[in-house]
């Protein structure tokens, strides 16, 4: 894998203004974006979330998953930090593309979990990589992160490439009825700590 950064600009929100960092994957031709608030430390541990890419959740509104709540939450949380960053990585469908995610939820639809889906296509239940994590993290300037996350394969990614997880802060948003499912799976067939997640109020 080779990343190379491209550029940065503002990037205002309903949150606070970030800075939008942008990276080539230079091999397979994957896009990424770093975004960042504040002043971030290299000695200091830094709030920060890893998030796949989920079209359907994070710019559709879609209810069957997370998704899009925990990225919301991220960036608000941040911004009440005051400092922190974001690295949004386009692993669509944890992997398997947009496309297959599509199929997937077809199968998903007919009664298949989350993890049958992938498997029936041929997947594994997870296909992701996150070794564009240290060159991203380290144009950003960060070496230990406070990681808001559920899914203990991300630490243990960020560890194994050398970037040191203070702590995992729970990030247990957007429970609706449409996801309930969906959650559970996650929990029980891929290890994601589900502890304090409570529903949504789908009115608000
Ligand atoms: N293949 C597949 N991918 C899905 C499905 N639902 C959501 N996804 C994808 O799963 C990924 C979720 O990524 P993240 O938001 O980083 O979350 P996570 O790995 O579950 O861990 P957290 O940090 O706890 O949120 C995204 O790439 C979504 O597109 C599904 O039913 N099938
Ligand atoms: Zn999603």
């Amino acid at each position: 894998m080779s990343i190379k950064y491209v550029a940065t600009s503002k990037l205002p929100t309903p949150w606070g203004v970030f800075a939008m960092h942008g990276f080539e994957d230079t091999e397979s031709g994957k896009e990424h974006v770093a975004l960042t608030f504040g002043t971030l430390s290299a000695d200091e541990p830094v709030l920060g979330r890893i998030h796949s890419e989920c079209l359907t959740g994070d710019a559709l509104f879609s209810l069957r998953c997370d998704c899009g709540f925990q990225l919301q939450a991220a960036m608000q949380n941040i911004a009440e930090t005051g400092s922190g960053f974001i690295l949004y990585l386009r692993q669509e469908g944890r992997g398997i593309g947009l496309l297959n995610k599509i199929r997937a939820y077809e199968l998903q639809d007919k009664g298949a979990n989350t993890v049958e889906a992938n498997e029936q296509l041929g997947f594994e239940a997870d296909m992701r990589k996150y070794d564009m994590i240290k060159p991203m993290l380290e144009q950003i300037g960060v070496k230990h992160v406070r990681l808001m996350t559920n899914n203990p394969r991300k630490v243990k990614a960020m560890k194994e490439f050398g970037i040191e997880v203070v702590e995992r802060v729970p990030l247990q948003v957007g429970k609706n009825r449409y996801n309930e499912a969906y959650l559970k799976t996650k929990s029980t067939e891929l290890g994601h700590m589900m502890s304090e997640y409570h529903f949504m109020d789908e009115n608000k």
